[in-house]
């Protein structure tokens, strides 16, 4: 038996299928083993006779790992409900770019780092999300972080779950600084926005909590907790819609599709994207806020396309999930000159359309590539559309952004 042969046969026992150990395999610069984990080989490897490898072919799944986001998008809903039923003012800061975030914008991220470490204690852990501790960590911040650690030890309580003893001021900025990865092409990494959509969560409107997990660079599962959007379609579909409940969770994993359950955790259904090939009788979304995409670019894009239907204006990746079953067939963001869009407000929604059968690019057509740290370089904007409308929207893109400059 070869010196690799015996090493991979005596470490064939669980640890075979624990991130770390995969990583100590690439360490070793196994060639064999690391093929399993490039994308392009994955097929490949299935065939290979070594039980372990097929075990971390296994691991490959991501199941665990989906029902761990899930489980964290989740909790952090039920913190994100209770705090806007009851939102103070006092609850609502400013950033320093005078973005708003508030007290559940920090416990949603304090609870999905905290139910990710522990639902997944053998892997390593790399979390990119939007918020950080800094000005909690001031004197002007200690009753705001009493209140966030308070909402956390509340929602874990009524949870009723045994595995988190009741936790500190401390412990909670731990958890929310734990979200400084930079992210990169090279391993594992979860991509969280907390709260997307806090001028909508501050509104009483539409906001997502947004999982995604990254591996070499790539996105290979999302959850959307879309706590305020109806089960039913939304937009100028609704007219069929049935009952009035709300509480979405959108989830995808590569290769498997994408899901629909209820935040209260009824029965999944799969869902698809509109195949709708007139645009006639497409309807787009964009966001409510005029500031963070350009309504009039978009509304110039729309009607060269030959979209008759008024924009549908929601805020968040509760866009991606909503398009994802099909709800309207396109969604145009096209952010104001110098704005750079960050990975954890695409990452989720992105693979839940794609999976979906969508297709998500930027406005020159290319796709959104993850790998580069926790921006997004997109060439001027994000489009979303299925496959049978994409040709002819890439062409209203380029010859809308084309007379814009040429007015310019
Ligand atoms: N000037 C700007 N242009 C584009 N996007 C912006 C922006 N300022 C903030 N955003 C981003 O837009 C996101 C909300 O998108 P939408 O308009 O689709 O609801 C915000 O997420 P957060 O609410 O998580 O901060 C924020 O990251
Ligand atoms: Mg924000
Ligand atoms: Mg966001
Ligand atoms: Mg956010």
């Amino acid at each position: 038996m070869g010196t690799q042969t015996r090493w991979l046969v005596a470490t064939r026992a669980a640890a075979i299928t624990d991130w770390s150990c995969c990583q100590t395999f690439r360490k070793k610069s196994i060639t064999t083993t690391v093929s399993c984990f490039s994308s392009t080989t994955r097929s490949s490897s299935l065939s290979c006779t070594w039980s372990p490898l097929t075990t971390i072919v296994s691991s490959m799944s991501y199941d665990k790992e989906l029902a761990a986001a899930k489980k964290a998008a989740t909790l952090a809903a039920r913190l994100c409900q209770k705090v806007q039923k009851a939102l103070l003012q006092s609850d609502v800061h400013s950033k320093s770019d005078k973005s708003p975030v508030t007290v559940a914008d920090y416990g949603s991220q304090a609870l999905v780092s905290l139910t990710l470490e522990r639902e997944l204690p053998s892997q390593q852990f790399s979390l990119v999300a939007e918020e950080d501790s800094g000005d909690l960590r001031e004197e002007s911040g200690q009753d705001t972080l009493r209140r966030i650690t308070a909402l956390v030890n509340d929602t874990i309580a009524n949870e009723g779950s045994h595995s988190f003893s009741i936790l500190t001021t401390d412990d909670v900025l731990k958890a929310i600084d734990s979200g400084k990865s930079e992210g990169g092409s090279i391993g594992r990494h979860w991509v969280l926005d907390p709260i997307d959509g806090t001028k909508g969560f501050v509104r009483g409107d539409q906001y997502a909590i947004a999982l995604a997990l990254l591996d070499e660079g790539k996105v290979v599962l999302g959850v959307l907790a879309c706590p305020n959007l109806p089960l039913a379609t939304i937009g100028h579909n609704e007219q069929h819609s049935s009952s009035n409940e709300v509480g979405c969770l959108f989830f995808a994993k590569v290769g498997d599709g994408t899901y629909l359950q209820a935040l209260d955790g009824s029965t999944q259904t799969k869902v698809n994207v509109s195949a709708v090939d007139n645009p006639e009788e497409a309807s787009f979304f964009e966001s409510y806020e005029a500031a963070h995409s350009s309504h009039d670019l978009s509304s110039t894009i729309a009607e060269k396309l030959g979209v008759k239907a008024p924009p549908v204006r929601i805020d968040s990746q509760a866009k991606y999930g909503a398009l994802s079953r099909g709800d309207g067939a396109i969604y145009l963001r096209f952010p104001h000159k110098g704005y750079r869009e960050k990975i954890w407000d695409h990452a989720a929604g992105s693979i839940v359309v794609t999976e979906a059968g969508g297709i998500v690019s930027d406005a020159a057509g290319n796709p959104l590539d993850f790998s580069k740290g926790k921006f997004l370089d997109v060439d001027t904007g994000i489009i979303v559309t299925n496959q049978n409308l994409m040709p002819s929207l890439l062409r209203a893109v380029k010859e809308s952004l084309n007379e814009k400059a040429s007015s310019l």
